[in-house]
């Protein structure tokens, strides 16, 4: 896990490191997790519809922790031996304790996410999230909440995005669709939640 100097020019609060893990390594964990993790495809409700989120996603969390869907619980999956040790890295090298992981499976460019803060208050007022990309690369798009100017870089595979500070606060993120990207792109958040709350995390995550 490399400590050196993130590479390109995003916000205060969004920090890009290309290489934390071996190209050859993230692959190998992108197809040990597609083949793994039990991937859910829960229901939102968005303007009263009913719509299939546009990803696999599963939520891994240490006994306790409390995350809600769309006013559904889910169930917090056991955390994988490989992701335990990813996790106790990712713990030395930025300093912070994480104890529940957000996994998203993008299965090719159609899947995506819509413009999101992860801001709910069980995060705390200024969360620290590792967002780990491994598989295809896909863009990432930043936009100020104020000015609506957006950033944009390319998560690869291996990367690691550190989102700090007043990044959700202050911006918006988004994984759009890439129609021309055949392959699929695993990312996993790591999070720290409030052990007491039950407010959902994911609302406004189209
Ligand atoms: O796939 C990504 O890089 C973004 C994921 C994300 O924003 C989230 O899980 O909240
Ligand atoms: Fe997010």
């Amino acid at each position: 896990m490399t400590s050196s100097q993130p590479e390109q020019l995003l916000p205060a609060g969004f920090d890009y490191y290309p290489a934390v893990i071996s190209l050859e390594k993230s692959i190998a964990l992108y197809d040990y997790l597609c083949e793994q993790l039990e991937w859910q495809q829960p229901r939102i409700q968005v303007f009263g519809k009913h719509h299939l989120i546009p990803r696999m996603q599963c939520f891994i969390a240490d006994d306790g922790v409390v995350y809600s869907y769309s006013k559904q619980a889910l169930n917090n999956a056991p955390w994988p031996e490989p992701l335990l040790a990813m996790r106790r890295r990712l713990q030395r090298t930025y300093g912070y304790e994480f104890n529940a992981l957000l996994a998203n499976w993008y299965r090719d460019g159609q899947d995506k996410m819509g413009w999101h803060s992860d801001d709910e208050a069980e995060l705390g007022s200024q969360p620290c999230i590792v967002s780990i990309s491994l598989g295809a690369s896909r863009k990432f798009k930043i936009k100020n909440k104020i000015t609506g100017q957006q950033h944009q870089v390319l998560l690869q595979s291996g990367s690691a995005l550190v989102m700090h500070g007043g990044s959700q606060q202050l911006y918006q993120h988004a994984l759009p669709a890439q129609a021309k990207v055949s392959g699929g792109r695993i990312n996993l958040t790591f999070r720290t939640v409030g052990q007491a709350s039950t407010k959902a995390y994911s609302i406004g995550h189209k």
